[in-house]
């Protein structure tokens, strides 16, 4: 069985983060699936298309060009906020499934990061984590990484945004954002990013540990 190494959790809570040492501490490729609905989203404005009509973002999402995840336009406030609306067809979730879905199967192991991950792209990962923070703590790392990339924002616009997107990823019908059964939850809050890459060390440990892996 491929070790994958599933990673979930909000806006910001710092689950790309931990995924990407993760990945580097285990030699194991990484996939960051918010950028696959990014891309979507990013790909639904730029031909003039209505972020909330299915078959205009489904279309987008079966003609994706993976080489536009590497666009720093991905990155954008814009971006995320496009991505979570068009995440929410279930048209666009099934046109991304496969992609998914077969970079879960590498040998001798993946890290995969973002919403559904336990739940329905790798419901048999043998290590789940659900990465979290408290929306303000969030909204303050989001709001320092825009304005580092050039972004001029305000702090209470971006705590919106988490509070908004929070409740969209989480209610959405198909596939919304939880934590899975037996996901490790870790909360954030008040750690730094070495304090959390460390408790998550740990409970990918005690995975391995328990698939004697
Ligand atoms: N524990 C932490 N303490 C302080 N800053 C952090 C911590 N973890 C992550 N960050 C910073 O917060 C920002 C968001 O982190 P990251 O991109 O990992 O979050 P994410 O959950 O993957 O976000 P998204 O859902 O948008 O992909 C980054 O600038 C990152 O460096
Ligand atoms: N597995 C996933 C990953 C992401 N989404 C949606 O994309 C938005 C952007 O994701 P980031 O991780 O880059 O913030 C996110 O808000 C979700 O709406 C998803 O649905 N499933």
């Amino acid at each position: 069985m491929a070790f994958v190494i599933a990673v979930d959790g909000p806006a910001a809570s710092g689950k790309g983060t931990i995924a990407g040492r993760l990945a580097a501490l285990y030699g194991y490729p990484l996939l960051d699936t918010g950028l696959l609905y990014r891309a979507v989203g990013v790909g639904v404005l730029a031909s003039a298309g209505d972020l909330d009509d299915p078959i205009a973002a489904q279309a987008v999402a079966r003609a994706l060009d993976l080489s536009d995840l590497d666009r720093a336009e991905v990155r954008t406030r814009a971006a995320g906020e496009a991505a979570s609306r068009v995440a929410v067809h279930p048209g666009v979730r099934a046109a991304l499934f496969d992609l998914q879905r077969d970079f879960t199967k590498r040998q001798p192991g993946s890290v995969v990061d973002g919403r559904d991950i336990g739940t329905v792209i790798a419901p048999h990962a043998p290590a789940k984590l659900y990465v979290t923070a408290r929306p303000e703590v969030r909204a303050e790392r989001r709001w320092k990484q825009l304005v580092g990339q050039g972004e001029a924002v305000d702090f209470e616009d971006i705590l919106a945004d988490i509070h908004k997107r929070d409740a969209r990823d989480g209610g959405r019908k198909d596939a919304p954002m939880t934590q899975a059964p037996d996901a490790v939850l870790l909360d954030t809050s008040e750690m730094t990013i070495e304090q959390a890459f460390d408790a998550a060390r740990r409970i990918v440990e005690d995975a391995r540990a328990r698939h004697r892996l």
